[in-house]
């Protein structure tokens, strides 16, 4: 028996037999051929079979990921109908007598290199994709069988140094059971993709492939982040009853889809989720979601080559706030900038890019952005519960400037005799230490606070939440973090407004009881959070999670909370 470990990217048990999913070999010598014509329409041959392969798996990858996932497949489909790309192959095989294999992989990576080399993210991902499509052709060409997940007809646990989103989008739910890669972290592609499957998954276990066969049996835990190979009998039968329980207890939370969140002595507190896109809403709908605390708009403006329109986004935020049928729709204004780029914006490098020119920074100076997202979100407010709220506010100044341009588009578009809702609440993300200290003037002004912890934790501690080396500083439960919450939430409620939490702090199980004995309003987390945060939450009185909020606040270390936390909810 072997046991890697790695990071649990999915929650779940599987245990089933290995399924290596590995390149296949495409190596191939460079021929001179006779007939070009027959060799030219050998390669489009090649060309039409990939491309019908690929139509396939994105009409799969649509149903099962929804259109946005798909997108990457459509981006393939583009690049092999790209005469740019296929008329200097053609060429080539005309005019040197070369196989079409041969002109093909040097064209392709004469682009390849061209993309790569470039400061520019998107043309880097256009690199990626045409590796991935020269690929597909090379195999038609070859006759070599790509490993097709999609033929699987047997449970399998997955087997691979990475899942590339096409590798992903293949497999088939029925049957496959779980994966584990070499490579990838918590919010990789592939973990990703792992968890809106809600297939368990172990990532980054650095050596799966070596040291798994095909036909091994394996059980991944992706509750722990462990695999183990060939395990005994007895492990098996320990990891089966370990899966029944987690089964058993998602049934059971899932018997709270359409309960209230309330504590065990009636406070009610509202548990709302996280989203990128409209896709996302299936999701929020079946874990109970009773709202949305955060739409990130910035996945609107990513994986393209220019500003989404007003038109395209109006649509996007209508059917939103359709889709919550008058639910609460918190949706944040453009927070682009730090680690999310915009490379069609050709913005300059910055020293800091956290500390730079982000979010509403940026919006304030380049206003026609920022016109044309609150236009868009004002048309779409009739159809629904909409809040709007603006990221990485550090001044009273950039609040009312914000406001001041929403206000001056609201009365435009009443000029113009569109319709708008008559009560839009408008409040601030609180991710700037600044903010929070100054809670108590902002509370005088903005509808609500939305915490913002991935970032606020980030900027009290001055420890990049990106980087490992300094993640031992990243803390959500350390004394200093816990007053600034603290801090928000009363400035808030002393003006009779109330405070959200939406960074990924909202959803974890130790955090939780102390943000309710604090008096945290409203939770926004991942979807798939929802169901046992309510669990958690229905077996807590608030009464006695005060005390502990007011005891772990006078508390020196990160270790002493976690164990008066433990303490308290153990009892
Ligand atoms: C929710 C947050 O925003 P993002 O993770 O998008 O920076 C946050 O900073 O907590
Ligand atoms: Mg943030």
């Amino acid at each position: 028996m072997t046991f890697l470990s790695g990071i649990a990217a999915s929650n779940g048990i599987a245990i089933a037999k290995a399924y290596r999913l590995v390149e296949p070999d495409l190596s191939f010598e460079q021929t001179k051929i006779d007939d070009a014509a027959e060799e030219v329409e050998r390669f489009r041959q090649a060309m039409n079979k990939s491309k019908a392969e690929l139509e396939v798996i994105r009409d799969r990858a649509k149903i099962d990921l929804g259109e946005d996932k798909a997108a990457i497949f459509e981006a393939h489909l583009l690049v092999l109908s790209d005469p740019e790309l296929n008329t200097p192959i053609e060429d080539k095989i005309t005019s040197e007598h070369v196989n079409a294999e041969s002109a093909l992989k040097e064209t392709a990576d004469m682009f390849v290199m061209m993309f790569e080399q470039m400061d520019n993210e998107y043309m880097k991902e256009r690199a990626a994709d045409i590796r991935d499509v020269t690929k597909r052709v090379l195999s038609h060409l070859l006759g070599v069988q790509v490993v097709n997940p999609s033929m699987i007809a047997e449970e399998v646990i997955i087997v691979a140094e990475d899942l590339t989103p096409s590798d992903t989008a293949q497999l088939n739910r029925q049957f496959v059971k779980g994966f584990t890669t070499n490579i990838g972290g918590r919010t990789s592609h592939s973990a990703i993709m792992a968890r809106s499957l809600e297939i368990p998954a172990v990532v980054g276990t650095k050596t799966a492939t070596e040291a798994i066969n095909n036909g091994d049996l394996v059980i991944v835990d992706g509750l722990k982040g462990e695999v183990h190979i060939n395990p005994t009998s007895e492990l098996v039968e320990q990891y089966r009853n370990i899966h029944e329980e987690y089964e058993a207890q998602k049934a059971e939370w899932a018997k709270l889809v359409n309960e209230p969140t309330v504590s065990a002595d009636n406070h009610h507190v509202e548990l709302v989720a996280n989203i990128g896109t409209p896709n996302d809403l299936k999701g929020v709908t079946a874990n109970g979601g009773e709202g949305v605390g955060l739409y990130r708009t910035e996945f609107l403006y990513m994986g393209r080559d220019q500003l989404p329109t007003e038109e395209e986004q109006f649509e996007a935020y209508k059917a939103v706030l359709e889709g919550m049928a008058g639910k609460p729709v918190v949706v944040r204004t453009l927070d682009i900038g730090g680690d999310k780029e915009l490379p069609y914006l050709e913005l300059p490098k910055e020293m800091n890019p956290f500390l730079g020119f982000r979010a509403i920074r940026l919006c304030l100076e380049e206003q026609g952005i920022f016109r044309t997202q609150l236009r868009a979100l004002l048309r779409a407010s009739s159809y629904g519960n909409l809040k709007i709220m603006f990221p990485m506010i550090a001044t009273l100044d950039e609040f009312r400037a914000a406001k001041a341009i929403l206000e001056e588009e609201k009365q435009k578009l009443l000029t113009e005799g569109q319709k708008v809702a008559d009560k839009i609440e408008l409040g601030i993300m609180v991710e700037i230490p600044s903010t929070a200290v100054l809670a108590d003037q902002f509370a005088k002004e903005v509808d609500f606070f939305s915490i913002g912890t991935n970032d606020l934790i980030q900027y009290t501690m001055a420890a990049d939440r990106m980087n490992q080396r300094v993640s031992y500083l990243y803390q959500p439960y350390s004394p200093s973090i816990l007053r600034l919450v603290k801090m928000v939430i009363d400035a808030s409620h002393a003006e009779g407004k109330w405070t959200g939490m939406c960074g990924e702090m909202a959803g974890d199980e130790t955090a939780i009881p102390i943000l309710l004995g604090l008096g945290l309003d409203e939770f926004s987390m991942s979807a798939t959070s929802i169901l046992k945060a309510r669990s958690l939450i229905r077996n807590l009185k608030k009464s006695d999670m005060e005390k502990l909020a007011q005891e772990v606040l006078n508390m020196q270390t990160t270790s002493q909370v976690i164990e008066a936390v433990n303490l308290a909810t153990t009892k």
